[in-house]
């Protein structure tokens, strides 16, 4: 059977062919051309000497889903925000189709970032605004500061954001204040934000943590679904083995700054669990799944 499940599956077929007709997403989805995320010799050792990443080196092709794993304080987080920078190395040079994100500077740097979606654990999202406010904020990139501080977004932007509610089921909460909706249609409204922002690469910081196993499903199967249907290359940190192994195509295991796995999760063994997280994490999680 399909991972994704047949009706969620063909809703979403159904989803891309309204835009399609409606030509919304059609400029984006004709931009989209081979895209990589290519990480040479990156080294990042915080001002306080810890080692956050040593020596890494990395391709992520584009439309991968790529589950990164690793005990806390592996340097998962600091590997996904170095991608755009939220983080910056100490050595080495990432670059993204091509380009430098390392070396860019101004709008230059501001247009890389702009292909780069965001998806933190805690949601960020602005609690006081609406929904529909929210998945707009996608947009800022594209339009002058002071247009947006008078919140005059094209009527394009708007049916894009509609369109972007529509592909994670909650176009009926537009007009909600954000803090109304539980933590995870919350979450459903971050990934939106990407949407909008016709994001190439999502990258999620542990996108699940704060939710409960049936809310979690539901936001890995709506990245997963962006991903198949938009091609939009995913990289997700995750604590989970069992949703490592569910979701992603690529794992990478990181133990202290360095890449100890990386290749196609059928090739993830239980020892290659073992050898990330170590013999006692591994039983605990067999058990959690055994139950
Ligand atoms: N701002 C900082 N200053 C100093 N050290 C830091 C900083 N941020 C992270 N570190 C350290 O860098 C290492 C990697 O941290 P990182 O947050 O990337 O790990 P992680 O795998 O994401 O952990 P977790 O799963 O707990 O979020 C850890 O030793 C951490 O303590």
């Amino acid at each position: 059977m399909d991972i994704l499940g047949k009706t969620t599956y063909g809703e979403g077929r159904k989803a891309v062919n309204d835009l399609f007709s409606d030509g919304l997403l059609f400029t984006t989805l004709t931009k989209v051309g081979k895209r990589l995320i290519q990480f040479k010799n990156v080294s990042k050792i915080y001002p306080n000497g810890t080692i956050g990443l040593k020596n890494i080196n990395l391709q992520i092709e584009d439309g991968e889903f790529v589950v990164i794993v690793g005990l806390s304080g592996a340097g998962k987080s600091t590997l996904l925000r170095s991608v755009n920078r939220l983080i910056e190395i100490s050595e080495g040079e990432i670059s993204i189709h091509g380009e430098s994100i390392t070396k860019a500077k101004g709008n230059e740097l501001y247009r890389i970032r702009r292909d780069i979606g965001m998806i933190f654990q805690n949601f960020n999202l602005v609690k006081r605004s609406s929904v529909m406010r929210n998945v707009l904020s996608g947009r800022v990139g594209y339009h002058s500061t002071l247009r947006m501080i008078l919140g005059l977004f094209p009527k394009q932007d708007k049916e894009l954001a509609i369109e972007a509610l529509k592909r994670v089921n909650l176009v009926e909460k537009a007009y909600v204040r954000a803090d109304q909706l539980s933590g995870g249609q919350q979450q459903r409204v971050s990934i939106a934000r990407a949407l909008a922002q016709e994001a190439k690469i999502v990258l999620a910081d542990e996108p699940v943590a704060s939710l409960d196993p049936l809310t979690t499903k539901q936001v890995m199967e709506d990245l997963l679904r962006i991903n198949q249907e938009l091609n939009i290359t995913m990289i997700v940190n995750l604590h989970s083995i069992d949703l490592a192994r569910e979701y992603a195509t690529r794992i990478i295991g990181l133990k202290d700054g360095e890449v100890v796995f990386d290749g196609p999760v059928i090739e993830a063994t239980n020892d290659t669990f073992t050898s990330i997280y170590g013999q006692d994490m591994r039983k605990n999680e067999m058990k959690r799944a055994a139950k």
